[in-house]
């Protein structure tokens, strides 16, 4: 199978924080439990006791990090502390081999590395019903400092400014009422059976 197959084709899942990303793939994932799968992503930090090569993460060297990093291999990265984390085109098209289809849960920047890449991805984007409503559930979510509130507001602006570019994502789905995202996003990802394979 090849790995741009458009058999398997990464969805990228993408919106701002709290808009209800996560609630919507948990279930997405509970009711069709073999169909989808995450990628591992690559990172520079030390294994911890239990954790597996090439499943909870590829642990790579900072000097392959980097490398990759020079050679555009990667969707998005990041530092934390001393360490690298990101996500490598590689670490997708695996997925794809696998005969799963990849589902990432990223950012505006990474969905743009996506758009540029050979991966054949699908692009939908959750939005919040308002900003005064994804301001209450970040809120009532109980995870957030007002620093980190602000941030995320903030970033959810740009990530609206860009959904509303032409071309920017293939459907657009507005979290208000859950079960009926849900149905919408659900039926839009299965796409009759055929998760958008193009035959
Ligand atoms: N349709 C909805 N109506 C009301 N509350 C919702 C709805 N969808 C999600 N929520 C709640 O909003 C909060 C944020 O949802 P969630 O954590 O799934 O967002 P997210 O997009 O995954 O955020 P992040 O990108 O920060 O991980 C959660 O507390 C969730 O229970």
């Amino acid at each position: 199978m090849a790995a741009n197959s458009s058999q398997f084709r990464p969805v990228v899942i993408s919106g701002p924080s709290g808009c209800g990303k996560s609630t919507l793939l948990k279930r997405l994932f509970a009711e069709y439990p073999d169909r989808f799968g995450f990628s591992v992503s690559n990172t520079t930090r030390a294994p911890r006791p239990g954790e597996q090569d090439g499943k909870d993460y590829n642990f790579v060297t900072k000097e392959a990090f980097l490398d990759l990093v020079a050679q555009n291999g990667f969707i998005e990265h990041a530092q934390f502390g001393s360490n690298f984390y990101g996500t490598s085109k590689q670490a997708v098209k695996d997925v794809a081999e696998k005969q799963r289809i990849c589902v990432l849960d990223i950012e505006m920047e990474g969905v743009k590395q996506v758009k540029n890449s050979d991966l054949n991805a699908r692009f939908l984007f959750l939005a919040p019903p308002s900003m005064e409503e994804l301001e209450r559930r970040l809120r009532s979510r109980g995870t957030e400092t007002e620093d980190s509130l602000r941030q995320r507001l903030a970033q959810a602006v740009n990530e609206l400014e860009f959904s509303q570019q032409p071309g920017a994502h293939d459907k657009i789905v507005v979290n208000d009422d859950l079960e009926k995202a849900y149905e919408e996003l659900r039926d839009w990802v299965v796409d009759g059976g055929r998760f958008g394979a193009s035959q």
